[in-house]
């Protein structure tokens, strides 16, 4: 596609004329959808973490994530494709959840995807705390029914409340599974670790049909092997991919609300990432980066490289759909 054609899609700023550094940040240096009109992959940002049962901040993880994502450059080589360039990806902005309300953020953060889902764009969310991962995935399962759900993360996330709460970052999984709206037979968490409740966590979450890949499994057995095993058990079913940013151990994502020590590498969460580049990818998203916590931007980093493999993955999708149709 040449750049002179008018409906190729429009990408970032070029780095090598206005320093990566100047301006406004969004994603990768992206241009805002309301500059494009349309896209078919859409970042977002969800500043929101009423939802936390340890340390806030993960409302500052969107915009650190932006901030991080100017260094990042239009050619994947790693998936041999440059996403800006095979689909239009744009900045949605952010949602605007109510913080006091967390009822009343998760309708809106469920409507604002309705309508973002309903343009026919995928969705990239930066977050926001994990219980955001609910909306969105009730928002994803109206538009293709339940979703096979591959989760990085160091926790199960199925809890059932907290305090009596039933919408926090440690329970979205269980009401999404309450709720029918995940394939039951194609759920798996990515990079477990660390210390439970009790052994019924365990029990609890296996019978709702989950299949664990621990940290260590990743470790033992490797990123390459790992990819594989979840690609099969996925198959060609829609895909929704949660991250977790505390799935990396703390030295790899030190910003985040709670870590846990014996996490993935960096390099571990990418591979996998990589090696899943075939699935039917149809929204994904990146949460838990809390900036407060971090240092010279080394969660930030991490997780703009996270949502730049997941965007290439839906980028080369929607491209091989479309040469496929013509
Ligand atoms: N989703 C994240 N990051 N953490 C859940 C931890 C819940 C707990 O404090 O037990
Ligand atoms: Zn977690
Ligand atoms: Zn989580």
């Amino acid at each position: 596609m040449s750049s002179s054609d008018q409906n190729a899609p429009r990408g970032p700023i070029d780095s090598s004329r206005v320093p990566r550094y100047a301006g406004p940040a969004t994603f990768a240096r992206l241009p805002r959808l309301d500059e494009v009109g349309r896209a078919d992959v859409a970042v977002v940002g969800v500043p929101f973490d009423t939802g936390v049962s340890y340390r806030p901040g993960a409302r500052f993880g969107g915009n650190a994530i932006r901030e991080a994502s100017r260094l990042l450059r239009p050619y994947n080589p790693a998936q041999d494709a440059s996403p800006f360039a095979l689909a239009q990806v744009a900045d949605a902005g952010d949602i605007a959840a109510n913080p006091f309300d967390i009822h009343e953020a998760v309708e809106t953060i469920e409507a604002a995807a309705d309508d973002l889902l309903g343009t026919g764009a995928r969705m990239m969310t930066l977050g926001g705390d994990h219980t955001i991962a609910l909306p969105l995935l009730r928002s994803v399962a109206k538009k293709h029914g339940p979703v096979a759900l591959l989760h990085f993360d160091a926790h199960l996330d199925t809890w059932d409340t907290y305090f009596g709460a039933e919408y926090t970052h440690g329970t979205p999984f269980r009401r999404a599974v309450e709720e029918g709206i995940l394939d039951t037979s194609a759920l798996s968490h990515v990079g477990t670790r660390g210390p439970l409740y009790g052994k019924q966590d365990l029990t609890d979450d296996e019978k709702m049909g989950f299949g664990i890949v621990t940290s260590a499994d990743v470790y033992r057995r490797g990123a390459d092997e790992v990819a594989d095993q979840l690609r099969q058990r996925i198959g060609d079913r829609p895909l929704y991919i949660s991250i977790d940013i505390d799935c990396l151990d703390p030295a790899h994502a030190p910003g985040t609300g709670t870590p846990e020590a014996g996490g993935m590498t960096s390099r571990e969460l990418l591979e996998i990432l990589r090696g899943l580049s075939s699935c039917n990818l149809v929204s994904a998203d990146v949460v838990e980066v809390a900036p407060a916590y971090d240092h010279a931007e080394i969660t930030a980093v991490a997780a703009s490289h996270t949502a730049y493999e997941l965007t290439t993955i839906m980028s080369r999708q929607i491209a091989a759909a479309r040469d496929a149709r013509a």
